[in-house]
């Protein structure tokens, strides 16, 4: 992909993020900007504090200090209530499908229709929405049926299609294609760019996958010892030289 967005609009801007666990300073200094309709691909090793990133980005971890600004809203100044709006308009999709097992597939759909009430008012019937998403992931013949009669590639579309039900602007992929087999994987990955193209949604991808940041990424930050490395187009990074981001291309 590595089109650059035109229009820069900034819709999510970190600046010199700092998160620690006792000595172990886990992000320091980490800054970004996320732009409207942007696919921004965040790599490092294991244990970098991508996942911790975001989970600062939504409010699950208190960083120390540092901004974190989403859609013009400050995090670390919003309430218990404001921060559970904001997640309505920030979807994100954990390693994992994270899907409830005890529950059919449009009950599953249902559940972040009922936890954030106020975007959608009261809804009498939620048929139209949970058929929307489910047809957004071609996988509108599941609908009564349980996780466990679904395959890992169809449980990954259905926890992308629950995160679609709230008609989310952003997205935030955490390792999206781990654990696919490579044609389930680019499936997965068509999807997403479906859907980024057809609502406009703006996304942070954390992945390893070369393959995923190859055709999914406008840009890519290398972050490194809790903070940015290097940052450019899938095609500058992957000729880089420098050992440190060769490693991610091998
Ligand atoms: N709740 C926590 N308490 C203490 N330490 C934590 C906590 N959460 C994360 N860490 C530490 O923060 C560091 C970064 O973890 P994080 O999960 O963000 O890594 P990551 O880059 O997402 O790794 P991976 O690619 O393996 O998922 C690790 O050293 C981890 O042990």
């Amino acid at each position: 992909m590595s089109t650059t967005i035109q229009n820069k609009n900034p819709i999510i801007e970190i600046k010199d993020l700092q998160k620690s666990y006792g000595d172990n300073h886990v992000l320091d200094g980490f800054h970004m900007v996320l732009y409207e309709g942007e696919n921004l691909v965040i790599m490092g090793k294991s244990g970098s504090g991508k996942s911790v990133m975001i989970k600062c980005l939504i409010g699950l971890e208190e960083h120390d200090s540092g901004s974190i600004v989403v859609m013009g809203k400050e995090i670390s100044e919003l309430d218990h209530e404001e921060l559970d709006e904001l997640r309505t308009e920030v979807g994100f999709l954990f390693q994992g499908s994270a899907l409830y097992d005890s529950m059919t597939v449009r009950e599953n759909l249902e559940f972040p229709l009922r936890r954030h009430k106020k975007k959608f008012g009261k809804i009498k019937d939620t048929t139209p929405l949970v058929m929307e998403a489910l047809e957004n992931v071609g996988l509108a013949h599941t609908l009564n049926l349980m996780p466990e009669e679904l395959s890992g590639g169809m449980k990954r579309r259905i926890a992308l299609a629950r995160t679609l039900i709230l008609q989310p602007k952003i997205i935030l992929y955490d390792e999206p294609t781990t654990g696919l087999d490579p044609i389930t994987a680019k499936e997965i990955l068509l999807l997403m760019m479906s859907i980024q193209k057809k609502y406009n949604t703006s996304a942070i991808i954390i992945t390893h996958d070369v393959d995923c940041a190859r055709m999914i990424s406008n840009r890519m930050i290398l972050l490194v010892d809790g903070i940015n490395y290097i940052e450019g187009s899938f095609e500058e990074l992957s000729i880089s030289t420098d050992p440190k981001v060769q490693a991610f291309f091998k």
